[in-house]
């Protein structure tokens, strides 16, 4: 009779925690079940173990629980192992579902699932509800459940209708016009790039008689007395080709390289070799600062051999113009160098249809709002134009030229600079005009949308990384601590901590002990985690220790109460109830349960609690001083015992409270009087300017004249832990 009752008050018990333990234990017991009962079982729940029960009970319990399963199932098979599925049911399914999506496509419960991926190489412990599901684990579940898998249109609309605007095809060779070049200047640092720049823009601006401010739009148009024009890049070269050959625009037709000819060939005139090469551009060799009498031009060109760069004295097809940007010498050749070869280039575009270019520079006016610099590749940019970039858009309200000269039309080749931008496009996205407005809104939605699933799949691959890692962190605390089931770090790092110094029940935790055992509960698994995560930052240093004794899920039990008391702890609870009976139960037994709604709160809590384990501090209050001005000694029985005659310089001296004597800086003696007086009379406290005849209980200190005589008194200060988990 006992017994059965025993069986049942276990059943009783058990039924309770598993309704506390959320459905992931109910699984892990089914699985044990499954197993035999087995302790020695991977999946033993974690709850269970910490239940101070002995083993043997909840084998008791579990076998209530088995009867309790076999019968359900006489009425209603659930398992697939137990009763095979009837087979072929369609289920619709997609790459990344959630398990409960899974569960609810195959119209199983969530068990259902776990129970199909046991025993397989999925760590079905770091498994959520809401864990997303790779493809082959999808297909594990729906195989083993003899049913028949179909993609589902969600997966089809991933590969949704392309809704991006893109360049149109080449052009018609009937509609393309000459266009003129867009040259880049590149070179090594200090060979002049800028210098040349500077000179071929002013030239520009004093050919055109603007005068003025010229407004810097990373590019500008140069025109030469011959009528022709060319477009230079005003951005640092790497840059813009770096920035451009990222997103596979190509603006630039020839590159202009410039290297001093008194410095020669350097490390940035390979690397501009390289991406003029790379990139397939024509060079045009600018040798700059002739006008120095070290300069030495051949033997640029002649280092430039090794580069497959060969000048045109040397055979080879690359123009060399001796150049001086500080005097402007020779900067008119070096135009007509470029014209020439971009003439042999037979440049063309077709000005005609919707406009393509590529933004050169974008920033934001604080009148105007985002500015582009744009070069104009296809068709003709207008006023009122609908454009596209990136995952911006704009209606051209305002265009202009790099004098600030607003311009109606822009053609290819042309740098333009843009008002109407929604957002700012970034350097070298490519820009592309489009019918209407909300043709531009549903480019920019779809591409926004493209990078977030994009962004999405990059997440699922990182999850998977960790959740492999997490696999082996756990694998290796299983061969570690055996059937213990504990996957987290700070529990893994408590039981190595505990190897080393175990903590026995009530015995070293006493209330005054400097150990503060703790358990914590928490409403969400990411709640306990993040207590954890700070709890982690707590080491060995810290003068108190901290024993994390167990965690979980859920309201505090009658469980954790016993533990608490067990292990003379305290239960926090984050977001979780006591209740009323619990809290009866716990004042009993003289456990402190604090419940908290904001973890910091919790935090500082903790911070207190284990504040108060600490030792205090003594600090001392200095009452009175005094200076020693004469030492002589009294005669009692056959002693001689040394006296101090002082002066209190500083409050007073109280026979009853503690003195320290003082030498030369260093304290030499701390400790009590035996006898204060005052001429011949005993008293109990000199005041300042008084004098004094004292004896210390300490009658081997010899006094010295000009010793310093302190009287204070101690305060016991509480302690502060140092923990901060900072936040
Ligand atoms: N004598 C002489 N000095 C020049 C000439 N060109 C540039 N310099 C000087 O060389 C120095 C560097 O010129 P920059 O134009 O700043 O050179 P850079 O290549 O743009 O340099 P980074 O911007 O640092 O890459 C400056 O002191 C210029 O005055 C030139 O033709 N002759």
């Amino acid at each position: 009779m006992n017994q059965k009752l025993l069986k049942l008050e276990n059943l009783l018990r058990f039924h309770t925690i598993c309704r506390q333990l959320h459905s992931l234990s109910q699984r892990r017991l089914l699985a044990w079940w499954k197993h035999g009962f087995s302790p020695a079982y991977p999946l033993w729940p974690e709850q269970l173990c910490a239940w101070p029960w002995q083993t043997d009970m909840l084998v008791g319990a579990a076998l209530c629980q088995h009867r309790l399963f076999v019968t359900k199932k006489e009425k209603r098979p659930l398992r697939s192992q137990l009763s095979p599925l009837k087979p072929k049911r369609d289920v619709e399914v997609w790459v990344g579902m959630t398990v409960e999506e899974l569960a609810r496509a195959m119209a199983k419960d969530i068990d259902y699932i776990y129970e199909a991926l046991l025993n397989t190489a999925i760590d079905i412990d770091s498994l959520e509800v809401n864990s997303h599901l790779d493809e082959v684990w999808i297909k594990e579940v729906i195989k083993k459940a003899g049913m028949k898998l179909r993609w589902s249109k969600l997966k089809q609309e991933k590969v949704r209708e392309n809704k991006d605007a893109v360049r149109r095809p080449q052009a018609d060779p009937a509609l393309l016009t000459p266009r003129f070049p867009v040259v880049t200047i590149m070179g090594h640092v200090d060979h002049g790039k800028t210098t040349l720049l500077d000179k071929l823009r002013k030239t520009q601006v004093a050919a055109m008689e603007v005068g003025g401010i010229t407004q810097h739009i990373g590019a500008f148009l140069v025109s030469l007395p011959s009528g022709e024009k060319i477009t230079f890049l005003d951005t640092p070269g790497h840059a813009a080709f770096s920035a451009m050959r990222a997103r596979g625009a190509q603006v630039t037709d020839i590159v202009v390289l410039v290297v001093a000819a008194d410095d020669g060939v350097m490390k940035q005139t390979v690397e501009s070799i390289q991406h003029a090469q790379e990139a397939q551009v024509p060079i045009v060799l600018a040798i700059n600062k002739c006008d120095k009498t070290d300069a030495d031009p051949e033997k640029v060109k002649k280092e430039l051999l090794a580069y497959d760069v060969v000048c045109e004295d040397y055979g080879g097809d690359v123009q060399a113009v001796h150049v001086s940007a500080l005097t402007g010498d020779n900067l008119t050749a070096l135009a007509e160098a470029t014209i020439a070869l971009s003439e042999m280039l037979e440049l063309k575009a077709d000005p005609t249809g919707p406009v393509e270019g590529t933004v050169i520079e974008s920033f934001t006016d604080k009148g105007r709002g985002p500015v582009t610099t744009a070069i104009i590749q296809r068709g003709t940019l207008r006023k009122g134009s609908i454009l596209v970039a990136g995952k911006c858009w704009a209606k051209v309200r305002l265009m202009f030229d790099e004098n600030g000269k607003t311009l109606n039309e822009a053609y290819p080749s042309m740098p333009v600079g843009i008002i109407g931008w929604r957002d700012l496009p970034s350097a070298g996205d490519e820009i592309l005009e489009v019918e209407s407005e909300p043709r531009a809104r549903e480019v920019v939605d779809w591409r926004k949308t493209e990078q977030k699933e994009e962004k999405g799949k990059d997440d699922l691959k990182i999850m998977e990384e960790q959740r492999k890692k997490h696999q082996e962190a756990h694998r290796q605390a299983r061969e570690k601590y055996g059937s213990v089931h504990w996957r987290r770090r700070s529990y893994i790092k408590y039981l190595e901590r505990k190897e080393q110094r175990p903590l026995k029940p009530k015995e070293k935790a006493g209330k005054d002990s400097n150990v503060l055992p703790i358990i914590i509960k928490g409403d969400v698994d990411g709640s306990v985690e993040a207590i954890l995560n700070l709890l982690d930052t707590y080491d060995a240093s810290h003068e108190c220790e901290l024993e994390l004794v167990h965690f979980g899920l859920g309201d505090i039990s009658e469980n954790d109460v016993n533990f608490a008391e067990t292990f003379n702890g305290v239960i926090y609870g984050f977001n979780v109830d006591a209740g009323k009976a619990i809290q009866q139960t716990a004042a009993q037994k003289g456990v402190k349960i604090k419940l908290h709604k904001i973890i910091y709160h919790l935090i500082e809590d903790l911070q207190e609690e284990l504040s108060s384990r600490l030792p205090h501090r003594l600090e001392e209050y200095p009452i009175g001083e005094a200076c020693i001005l004469a030492t002589f000694s009294v005669t009692e029985g056959k002693r001689k015992v040394p006296v101090a005659g002082c002066r209190v310089q500083k409050g007073q001296l109280e026979k009853q409270k503690k003195f320290k004597l003082i030498r030369n800086g260093q304290v030499i003696w701390k400790g009590s009087l035996t006898s204060l007086k005052h001429h011949k009379d005993d008293v109990l406290v000199i005041k300042t300017g008084m004098d004094c005849g004292l004896i210390l209980d300490e009658e081997k200190v010899e006094f010295k004249v000009g010793d310093e005589v302190v009287c204070y008194e101690e305060n016991e200060i509480p302690a502060k832990t140092s923990w901060d988990p900072g936040f």
